[in-house]
């Protein structure tokens, strides 16, 4: 495998300072669409054992990237999940071999609708090929074999992370010894579509957006994509606590409350770092996720999975609620279901590292 693929992280670090690798070959997506020379952005942290068997992956959700952990520059940004990966906490760089990779239609250095095509020089837009979540995954198989990985002990992400965790489970049997889905259902629920489309809606609704062929972004309408979303990531009890009636400030005698305040800096915040296009697809892609697709249903496919999973579900998650976990792990071959207590919702596996540490610690000193 190796061969196939021509590595460029040398010649190509951004200033993210992620590794690359550009595969040559034909990478062949769901949809039957092809595309040559795609570009893979990951880190790793800690060493691949002699056998290759002691690697995890780790996946990360709609708008992460592979900045994972800052172990090995902790001088440097702060991973987006540091609470759990580093010395003597659960995945362990001096244990594992650890991967994380931008996933393909994301825009923080693998390819994806905001890279440049190279036969026509200009972005791809919507030109770019649909993206799921199996597309994602198959494209990770092309780096783990680059990696020499023979084995991989546990997959593991939250939200759209869980959903690849899934399809790795599904994909590869032979490769994956366990997986770690947390805040993910086994397909993308009306409830969760629903929200996407209002978010898309918002984009593709600001003049700005101009059927993906903007000269700069669709600003307004990305934002309000994020100010939705942020409602579903969190609970009407943080918020309460957080923000309460509090005003900000009084503009025209009206007051703008705290919590208008924080939505709109969350919004105008990804407006800085992320691209609308990439939003619509990986938006879609989490719709297109439905393990039970060509494989005789839900129920059927969750039966077939022979890694050894744990679930883990937030209580107060109104994005993924626990009975989607629940419907997992009761239907895989060897499931465990872990549920954190949080004020937070959804973002809670982003947030509440004291409770997934030992939980997952003990899931892989289980194994
Ligand atoms: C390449 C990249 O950068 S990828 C970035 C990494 N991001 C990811 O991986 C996505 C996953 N991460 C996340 O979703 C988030 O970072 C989380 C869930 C971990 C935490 O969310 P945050 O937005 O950081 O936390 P929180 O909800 O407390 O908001 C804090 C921010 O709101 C601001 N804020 C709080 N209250 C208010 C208010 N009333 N009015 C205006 N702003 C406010 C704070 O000043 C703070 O600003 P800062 O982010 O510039 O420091
Ligand atoms: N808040 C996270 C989780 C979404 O599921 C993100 O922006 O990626």
């Amino acid at each position: 495998m190796k061969d196939k693929i021509k590595v460029i992280h040398d010649l190509f670090k951004d200033e993210n300072n992620y590794q690359k690798f550009l595969l040559e070959d034909e990478f062949i997506f769901e949809s039957g669409d092809k595309l040559k020379n795609i570009t893979v952005a990951y880190e790793t942290y800690g060493k691949l054992n002699e056998d290759g068997t002691n690697a995890i992956i780790v996946c990360h959700a709609l708008t992460g990237d592979a900045h994972a952990s800052s172990f090995n520059n902790p001088d440097g940004r702060d991973g987006w999940w540091d609470g759990i990966i580093g010395e003597d906490k659960a995945l362990d760089p001096k244990k594992y071999f650890i991967v994380c990779s931008n996933f393909l239609g994301s825009c923080y250095g693998t390819s994806g609708p905001a890279s440049i095509n190279n036969s026509t020089n200009q972005k791809f837009n919507l030109s770019f090929p649909k993206v799921t979540v199996r597309d994602m995954v198959h494209l990770q198989k092309y780096l783990i074999d680059y990696l020499g990985i023979q084995k991989i002990k546990t997959v593991i992400g939250g939200s759209l992370g869980g959903m690849q965790a899934l399809e790795w489970a599904l994909l590869y049997p032979e490769l994956v010894e366990s997986i770690i889905p947390i805040a993910c259902g086994a397909k993308h629920s009306a409830w969760a579509i629903g929200l996407n489309e209002i978010q898309r809606k918002a984009i593709m609704d600001d003049p700005h957006w101009n059927n993906g062929n903007y000269y700069s972004q669709p600003l307004n309408g990305l934002a309000t994509a994020r100010m939705l979303a942020m409602m579903t990531y969190r609970t009407n009890m943080n918020f309460e606590n957080r923000f309460g009636r509090s005003v900000k400030e009084i503009i025209e005698k009206k007051p703008f409350y705290e919590v208008e305040s924080y939505l709109h800096y969350q919004g105008k915040k990804l407006v800085a770092r992320f691209d609308a296009n990439a939003y619509l697809y990986i938006t879609h892609a989490m719709d297109s996720h439905d393990i039970g697709k060509d494989r005789n249903g839900v129920v059927n496919a969750l039966n077939s999975i022979i890694a050894i999973t744990l679930v883990i579900g937030i209580d107060t998650d109104i994005l993924y609620p626990t009975n989607e976990q629940k419907e997992i792990a009761e239907n895989v071959a060897n499931g465990r279901y872990h549920e954190i207590k949080s004020v937070y919702g959804h973002d809670a596996f982003l947030i509440e590292f004291e409770q997934m540490n030992p939980a997952i610690k003990n899931f892989l000193e289980s194994l």
